[in-house]
């Protein structure tokens, strides 16, 4: 398959096609109705029915729809410069602020310095007993509610990643600071909202959701505020936490306020891009295994011989084999990034089609992980696909829940980690089994999530 510069059609002297195939106007009305229902079936469908470059004309949007590797790697990877954030970054700077998901060009890199470093290997094994310690209070407090019938568990999740950055990432208890995961919650809805009505619904508008969001985007910034404060009080040992790196990192910045204002967007985007994904990643992950009796024995055999009865360190991870390709399976069904949104800088061309200057470029994890060129029977749910020792002639790019490119996810280590302890840990004592009639549907909001949270029953194993 030819990505770029498409030399069939420059050779015979036409230059690029013009647009990539895709529905005809006519089907506008129900393009939008599943633009606002159900976006997986929209992007599945369009895969399934035109192939692997697709025009998706939405309202007065036209998305430039890409579903193989090649085009993932041109667009992330190899021309990533002419490649920048793309639809709902303007919602999601509302949100976020100009924090390391939002920001281009050199302002990201500097962001990009900074953070990286907290999550190198050797800081990660410090986390490693963080997220021990706080999965094992999640444990005991599940083993409280085994046989007292349906337990929200994606609720359970978001308390335990949020927890867990705010050990890990600031060295605070984020439990004290009352309904953070709430505001998560509406910032987020809001971002959607105003992504899905295409900007047609002004924000200055007093209705209630906008009301909400101000709201809680306020509480964000004043909780981050106060732990800011508290720690410039309070230096850490090494000064090498995320906010002690940012709290040095903003003191070259002329004007405090913008300093101030850098690093509230740098906290609210790692705590929200770290702690809903690896929730999501958490339900999807007991979702499946619920479903299936056998992965769930071999899930508990391997949690019992590797850890015993003690809580897992850092080494144990690479004995945790299955539990592991357990995680990556659940990632390859349900992406918690299911969609990868760019807007080209310039002209340029993919698979011999003319990309516009300005043009909304499309890489949908969600479909390339489903696509029957790489995957066999890409609906089911088969760990053994990512078995270390099994040869694969899959393309690195069929496969990118984490991104990649410059972009790629700085906290991939630790949701990956963070996913096959508690994983384990839950395996290893408890069962968690479907709820009968209690249908589990995904929901693609900025992440792949579980309609109404996934609710499941807990029983002792
Ligand atoms: C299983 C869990 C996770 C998944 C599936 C995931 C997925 C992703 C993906 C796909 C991207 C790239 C987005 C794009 O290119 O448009 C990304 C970026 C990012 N992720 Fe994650 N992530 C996870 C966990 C985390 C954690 C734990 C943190 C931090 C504590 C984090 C922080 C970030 C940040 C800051 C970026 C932006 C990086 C940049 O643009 O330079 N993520 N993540």
């Amino acid at each position: 398959m030819t990505v770029t510069n498409a030399p069939t059609a420059r050779a015979a002297g036409r230059g690029p096609r013009k647009a990539p195939p895709g529905p005809p106007r006519t089907r506008t009305v129900k393009l939008l109705r599943q633009l606002m229902g159900d976006r997986l079936a929209l992007m599945q469908e369009a895969a399934d029915e035109y192939g692997d470059e697709v025009r998706l004309a939405v309202g007065p949007k036209t998305l430039y729809f890409f579903n193989h590797p090649d085009y993932a790697k041109y667009v992330l990877t190899d021309n990533s410069e002419n490649y920048h954030k793309g639809i709902g970054l303007h919602q999601a700077k509302r949100a976020l602020g100009d924090g390391l998901l939002t920001s281009e060009g050199d302002q990201w890199r500097k962001q990009r310095r900074v953070i990286q470093p907290v999550f190198q290997a050797k800081r990660i094994a410090r986390q490693a007993d963080v997220v021990a310690d706080e999965a094992a209070t999640m444990v005991a407090r599940l083993r409280t509610k085994a046989g007292t019938g349906p337990v929200n568990i994606t609720g359970e999740m978001t308390s335990l990643t949020l927890g867990v950055l705010g050990r890990t990432l600031l060295d605070e208890d984020l439990g004290g600071h009352g309904g953070i995961g709430h505001a998560f919650e509406a910032v987020q809805d809001q971002a959607m909202f105003e992504m899905l009505s295409l900007g047609a619904v002004p924000t200055w508008l007093p209705l209630p959701r906008q009301l909400r969001f101000r709201k809680a985007r306020a509480h964000l910034e004043e909780v981050v505020r106060e732990l800011t404060v508290a720690r410039e009080r309070r230096p850490t040992v090494d000064g090498e936490d995320v906010l002690s790196r940012l709290i040095e990192s903003v003191r070259e910045e002329r004007d405090p306020r913008v300093g101030e204002q850098r690093m509230r967007d740098e906290l609210i985007t790692l705590l929200l891009a770290g702690h809903e994904t690896t929730a999501s990643t958490l339900s999807w992950a007991f979702h499946l295994v619920g479903g299936d009796p056998e992965v769930r024995e071999r899930l508990h055999e391997e949690a019992v011989r590797v850890l015993g009865d003690r809580l897992p360190v850092y080494e144990d991870l690479n004995q945790l084999t299955y539990t592991s390709m357990v995680v990556e399976e659940s990632i390859r069904l349900y992406p918690p990034v299911w969609m990868l949104s760019r807007i080209a800088q310039g002209p340029d061309e993919i698979g011999g089609y003319r990309i516009p200057s300005g043009a909304d470029v499309v890489i949908c994890p969600y479909t390339m992980h489903r696509h029957p060129e790489f995957w066999d029977a890409p609906e089911k749910f088969d760990p053994e696909r990512f078995r270390p020792d099994r040869p694969t002639d899959r393309p690195r790019y069929a496969y990118i829940p984490f991104g990649a490119g410059p972009r790629f996810c700085v906290g991939n280590n630790l949701g990956m980690m963070e996913a096959a302890f508690v994983l384990a840990m839950v395996m290893r004592e408890l069962r968690l089994e479907p709820v009968p009639d209690r249908p589990v549907v995904p929901e693609a909001m900025l992440s792949l999530r579980v309609r109404g949270g996934l609710h499941m029953n807990v029983e002792r194993a």
